[in-house]
């Protein structure tokens, strides 16, 4: 745990390091490869007996120095849910250009104000890092871990980061959820063959 926080620590402060334009076309890079990801599986399940529902795709609304992907939120072939937290619980909740939005309980970061939920078939995590083996650092408050932990569907767990925030290995615990992907500007790595593409 302790190890983890350090990490942390040391991830903010490179994360300066980087200049806005160097994350700007990073950002683009991150946005082709992971709509990419998602027409292959559309298509997917168009060939699939699940078609008649459209695919719902967990996305996040982006703090400082993470991949901003809400370019993906227009597109008629998924509909967007975006996590909430209300004390202990997170979910996904439905969004759209011109949801109303609040802040959440930290004063930080926008959430939508409706609670309609969402539970989606392929979910996009941020990540302070990732590594080789799959694993994900967060904020250190385990919401998305608890989040999987309670849900029984599948869901596809994608893990989005800057190439730089990309470690070999990384500290975890029993209760880290592994990723199914992880895609950076520089790579696309797959950790389940059978959901390879
Ligand atoms: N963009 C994004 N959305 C996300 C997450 C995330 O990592 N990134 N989460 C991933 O789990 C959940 C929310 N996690 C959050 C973690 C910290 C803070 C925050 O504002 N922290 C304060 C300190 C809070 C405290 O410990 O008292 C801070 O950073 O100053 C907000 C949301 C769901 N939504
Ligand atoms: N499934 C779970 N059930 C109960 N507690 C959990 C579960 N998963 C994680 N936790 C608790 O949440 C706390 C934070 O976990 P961790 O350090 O892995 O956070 P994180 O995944 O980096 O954060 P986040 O998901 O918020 O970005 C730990 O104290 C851990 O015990």
């Amino acid at each position: 745990m302790e190890l983890k926080n350090s990490i942390r620590k040391k991830i903010l402060l490179d994360r300066k390091k980087f200049s806005e334009v160097e994350h700007f076309n990073s950002n683009d890079i991150i946005i082709k490869n992971v709509s990419d990801f998602l027409y292959s599986k559309v298509k997917e399940k168009d060939n699939s007996l699940e078609k008649k529902f459209k695919l719902v795709v967990g996305l996040y609304w982006p703090m400082a120095g993470e991949p901003d992907l809400l370019k993906l939120v227009v597109d008629p072939r998924w509909s967007v849910g975006i996590p909430k937290i209300k004390g202990e619980r997170m979910d996904f909740v439905k969004y759209e250009v011109g949801s109303q939005l609040e802040m959440n309980m930290f004063g930080k970061l926008k959430q939508p104000s409706n609670n309609i939920k969402l539970i989606p078939d392929i979910a996009i995590l941020p990540g302070m890092a990732f590594s080789l083996f799959g694993h994900r650092l967060g904020f250190g408050l385990g919401y998305y871990d608890k989040y999987f932990s309670k849900i029984d569907k599948k869901i596809t767990k994608i893990g989005v980061c800057f190439y730089e925030n990309l470690y070999e290995y990384l500290p975890h615990e029993p209760h880290d959820i592994k990723m199914d992907y992880i895609i950076t500007d520089k790579s696309i790595i797959s950790f389940n063959s059978e959901l390879a593409l």
